[in-house]
């Protein structure tokens, strides 16, 4: 099956800054692909030229098989962009705002189920000013998906939630099978929770890719067991808990067993690349 995006050698300057220095990546139809990566390193420049919102200085890309710099309506419908839009929206309710985005599309979702589906049932009739922060960005969540897209752009889409809000979203968006969804965050546990493949991006290059589950060599890194009287790095993590659990003579007292988080493995990879 063809790529739901692909990009080649992308390269973005902005005067003296060079933001994207030679970018590939390939996101699958129906993959959720999160891309990371330090303030600065070229994260919302990439998802916005892949929107058509930004220009590129060289490089191929490929979006549902349209070339973003020439847009047309018909791909505009095919994705949806999760991006601040409520903040201008003054004396409309959610309800009327939801409806109202429903009809740019062919082939709209259910503007109730969505509000429903986004957890703002019950501001449905509340008008935007009086929404919170999180309530804000659930319903650009709610805009960015009302027209049913076959890919899902998300740029930061859980800053500012609760964490209640955001283990909600985070259902919400692996209840959308079949979208294809391009995610940026700085929430490593995020991106463990929802990405098939990640992409780590410092200083406008991608420096390592893959299923976050074995990032950097994660699966195969040394284990850490750690117990109430010490703590040792071993590559026989098994042995280790049964020799400690004959010398307790049963139970092992706060005994811990782990690998490098995801957030191990992003700190270290930065720290490798970002050199003075
Ligand atoms: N409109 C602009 N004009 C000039 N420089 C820009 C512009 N937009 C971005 N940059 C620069 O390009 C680089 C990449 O910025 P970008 O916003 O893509 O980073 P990011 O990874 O999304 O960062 P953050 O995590 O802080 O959102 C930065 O050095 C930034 O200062």
């Amino acid at each position: 099956m063809n790529a739901a995006v692909s990009v080649r050698g992308l390269t973005k300057r902005y005067g003296d800054v060079t933001a994207l220095r030679g970018v590939d990546l390939e996101i699958r139809p129906g993959e959720v692909f999160a891309i990371l990566g330090p303030n600065g390193a070229g994260k919302t420049t990439t998802v916005e030229i892949l929107e058509g919102h930004r220009d590129r200085d060289a490089g191929t890309v490929s979006v549902l098989g349209v070339d973003p710099r020439r847009p047309t309506r018909r791909w505009r419908a095919r994705t949806g962009i999760v991006q601040q839009a409520a903040d201008d929206m003054a004396e409309v309710t959610v309800r009327e705002v939801v409806r109202h985005f429903a009809t740019y599309y062919p082939r709209p979702r259910d503007p109730d189920e969505v509000i429903e589906q986004v957890g703002l049932a019950g501001k449905a009739d509340a008008r935007i000013p009086a929404l919170s922060g999180g309530q804000r960005r659930r319903l650009d969540v709610a805009l960015g998906i009302v027209g049913d897209p076959e890919l899902l752009f998300l740029d930061e889409p859980t800053t500012g939630f609760d964490p209640e809000a955001r283990r909600r979203f985070w259902d919400l968006i692996r209840g959308l099978e079949g979208t294809t969804v391009l995610l940026t965050t700085h929430y490593l546990e995020e991106a463990e929770a929802l990405a098939d493949r990640v992409a780590v991006i410092v200083h406008g290059r991608i420096v390592a890719e893959g299923d976050p589950r074995t990032l950097g060599g994660r699966a195969s890194a040394r284990a850490t067991v750690a117990w109430a009287d010490g703590e040792v790095e071993t590559d026989t993590p098994a042995a280790t808990v049964v020799e400690l659990a004959r010398r307790y003579g049963g139970e092992v007292p706060r005994l811990t067993v782990t690998r490098p988080s995801l957030e191990d493995t992003y700190l270290r990879l930065i720290e490798e690349r970002s050199g003075p």
